[in-house]
């Protein structure tokens, strides 16, 4: 993952002519209802499962919020309708491309395998031909893979690496990769992200902007909730006068499919606090992420 992340650029900058509004971020109109009255309908396993309180603050509206299987053995046992297994006792454990703790979602396998093979039955495959054998769970696997943003929650991505610093100059990291999946069609999405906040005594780890970016985008998404999200979890992380993100984004929906447009690119953007209330500070963060 880090080296997928080489390509990104940090900046720092002094601010020139940005105010500082102490009232303005809007991080909590964000703030959607609990998580139990979304699973009104869940299983009993799923109604009393607790998000921590971090990542139930982030979510916006219509964000899926998949439990977090590695401490819920009631939900294990939900999801994978036989039995609960072990994380010890299972075959997958140690070959799950999830990089960053381990694996949570293995017990997902085998249904999701055989999900990929009634599909490949359904495109008038034969499972069963040597090529295909062991396509259902290499599939399963690259989802779990796609959508490893479920099983991460910001408090342990940021890892406490939140500095006291006395410093209120402006913080870009540009061009962090980002590959997300298109939540309507289940193809993937994938572009830059940029991020900028002015701090108000505290910094965050660089490297943690371009975590913050995986935990969201490794989910099913639309590109404007991305935006929004990792916004409000730079805001959550250390309370800055203001975040800024940017993402620049290929959508293959539109690209393999549909309406076959090859070259569009769709920008979305998140101002929140003095970003959206200082066109200066606006400015001066849009021209630092447009320099090459
Ligand atoms: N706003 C937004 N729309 C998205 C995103 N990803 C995919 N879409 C759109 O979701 C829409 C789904 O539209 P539908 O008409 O229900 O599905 P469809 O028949 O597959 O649409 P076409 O892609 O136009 O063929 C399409 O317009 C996609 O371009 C995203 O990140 N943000």
């Amino acid at each position: 993952m880090d080296q997928q992340k080489a390509g990104s650029k940090q900046v720092s900058h002094k601010r020139v002519n940005g105010s500082k509004n102490e009232n303005s971020t809007e991080f909590g109109g964000f703030v959607a209802g609990s998580f139990v009255s979304k699973y009104k309908k869940a299983p009993e396993a799923l109604k009393n499962f607790h998000m921590n309180d971090a990542e139930s603050e982030l979510e916006v509206p219509r964000t899926p919020m998949t439990p977090r299987t590695s401490t819920t053995p009631d939900l294990v046992f939900f999801l994978n309708k036989r039995s609960y297994l072990g994380h010890e006792k299972s075959t997958f454990h140690h070959d799950l491309e999830l990089d960053h703790r381990p694996p949570t979602r293995e017990a997902l396998l085998p249904d999701m395998a055989n999900s990929y093979r009634l599909l490949l039955t359904g495109l008038g495959e034969d499972p069963e031909r040597q090529g295909l054998l062991k396509t259902p769970e290499r599939a399963a696997k690259a989802m779990l893979f796609f959508t490893k943003g479920y099983d991460q929650s910001l408090e342990e991505v940021l890892n406490n690496a939140i500095f006291d610093e006395d410093t209120d100059e402006m913080v870009v990291v540009k061009d962090i990769e980002m590959f997300s999946m298109c939540e309507h069609h289940l193809v993937p999405f994938y572009g830059k992200v940029s991020i900028g906040y002015l701090p108000q005594g505290k910094i965050l780890g660089l490297s943690k902007l371009a975590r913050i970016v995986e935990i969201f985008s490794r989910r099913l998404q639309v590109q404007e909730r991305l935006t929004k999200q990792i916004a409000i979890a730079v805001m959550q992380a250390v309370r800055p006068a203001g975040v800024a993100v940017v993402i620049e984004g290929v959508h293959m929906c539109m690209v393999m499919r549909g309406v076959q447009k090859i070259n569009s690119k769709t920008v979305t953007s998140t101002m929140l606090g003095v970003f959206r209330d200082d066109p200066k500070t606006r400015e001066e963060f849009l021209n630092l992420v447009h320099s090459k």
